[in-house]
C-alpha cells in the first residue's frame, strides 16, 4: 500500500489496480450490506468506494449516468414510467429527469446509507432526489420487482455494484425475467453489464440469458469511464415483444430545452450511436449468444 494512494485491488480484476492520490479521507462506515468510503481525490473530485471498489467519481461520473440514462430513454418515443434499480448515489435520477415525457420515476435502492452519505457528499448527484417524480423505495430490488405489477414500466435502470456483494442477484436470470415481466411491451431495460476487457464471461452469460427472456433486441454498448476497471464499462441494453426498438437510432433526442439546468456533459447522439460498436472479439462473442 503507498501512503497516500487509494488503490483497487479486487478479485474481480486480478494483478491489476487502478490508483487515485487521496487528499483526505472524508467518511468511512459500515452500513447493513458493505462498508462505505469517501475520500477527497488529488484530481478526480471526490471518490465514492464501496467495499474497496470504486463507484463514483466527480470528475467522470457524468460519462457513466448520462450514457445508463440516456441510452434506453432516448430509444423509445414516449417514456412516462422509469424504474431505477440501485443507483443510490442519485445521479441516475437527475439524468432521467431531463426528460419531460417522464411523470413517474420510481428508484429502489438496497442501502440507506449510500442514500444519505450521497446527500451529504455529493450534492451534484443527490440532486436527482429533489424531483418531485421521484419516489425513492430503500429495499432489495429483487423483492421490490416481484411485487411489480405485469406491465407498468416503460423503461428499467438497473445501476448495481458488481455481482460480488450485494447485486450478486441483480446478475442473474430470475431477476432479468422479473424485469421482462415489469416492462409494458416494447418496453426496456439498461444495466450495468461490466467490462468487455474483464469480464466477457460475465456478459457471455448476461446476453445468453438476456436473449431468451427478451423477444424484442438484444445488445451490448459500451462507454470510456476512466475510473472504473479497464477504464471502460458496458450495458446490456433488451426491448420486450412488441413495438420494436433501434437501440443504434435514437428516436427521442434529448432536446436542449431539456438541457437549459446543467448541459449534457457527455451524451450525444453520435456517442449514442457509436456506443454499440464494439471490437471484433467481444462481437465475436456477443453476436454468437
Ligand atoms: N466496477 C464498476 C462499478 C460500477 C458501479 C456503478 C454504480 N455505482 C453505484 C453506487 C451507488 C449506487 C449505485 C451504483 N452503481
Amino acid at each position: 500500500v503507498i501512503p497516500g494512494w487509494f488503490s483497487e485491488i479486487s478479485p474481480m480484476w486480478p494483478g491489476e489496480a487502478h490508483s487515485l492520490k487521496v487528499e483526505k479521507i472524508l467518511f468511512q462506515g459500515k452500513s447493513e450490506y458493505q462498508n462505505i468510503m469517501i475520500f477527497q481525490s488529488a484530481t478526480y473530485g471526490k471518490v465514492l468506494v464501496l467495499d474497496g471498489v470504486i463507484q463514483v467519481t466527480e470528475r467522470d461520473e457524468c460519462a457513466y449516468q448520462e450514457m445508463i440514462a440516456h441510452l434506453p430513454l432516448c430509444s423509445i418515443p414516449n417514456p412516462k414510467k422509469v424504474l431505477v434499480i440501485g443507483g443510490g448515489d442519485g445521479g441516475v435520477l437527475r439524468e432521467v429527469a431531463r426528460h419531460s415525457s417522464v411523470e413517474q420515476i420510481d428508484i429502489c435502492e438496497i442501502d440507506g446509507m449510500v442514500v444519505e452519505v450521497s446527500k451529504q457528499f455529493f450534492p451534484d448527484l443527490a440532486v436527482g432526489y429533489e424531483d418531485p417524480r421521484v419516489n425513492l423505495h430503500v429495499g432489495d430490488g429483487v423483492a421490490f420487482l416481484k411485487a411489480v405489477p405485469e406491465g407498468t414500466y416503460d423503461a428499467v435502470i438497473v445501476d448495481s455494484s458488481d455481482p460480488i456483494g450485494p447485486a450478486q442477484e441483480l446478475f442473474e436470470k430470475p431477476f432479468f425475467e422479473s424485469v421482462a415481466k415489469a416492462l409494458r411491451p416494447g418496453g426496456v431495460v439498461c444495466t450495468q453489464a461490466e467490462s468487455i476487457w474483464l469480464h466477457m464471461h460475465i456478459i457471455e452469460d448476461i446476453v445468453s440469458n438476456c436473449r431468451q427472456i427478451f423477444k424484442g433486441s438484444v445488445n451490448y454498448a459500451w462507454t470510456t469511464v476512466p475510473t472504473y476497471p479497464s477504464g471502460v464499462i458496458g450495458f446490456m441494453l433488451c426491448s420486450t415483444g412488441g413495438p420494436a426498438v433501434d437501440f443504434r437510432n435514437p428516436v427521442n433526442p434529448i432536446e436542449d430545452k431539456d438541457n437549459e439546468k446543467a448541459p449534457l456533459k457527455f451524451y450525444n447522439k453520435e456517442i449514442h450511436s457509436a456506443a454499440f460498436c464494439l471490437p471484433s472479439f467481444a462481437k465475436k462473442v456477443i453476436d454468437s449468444k
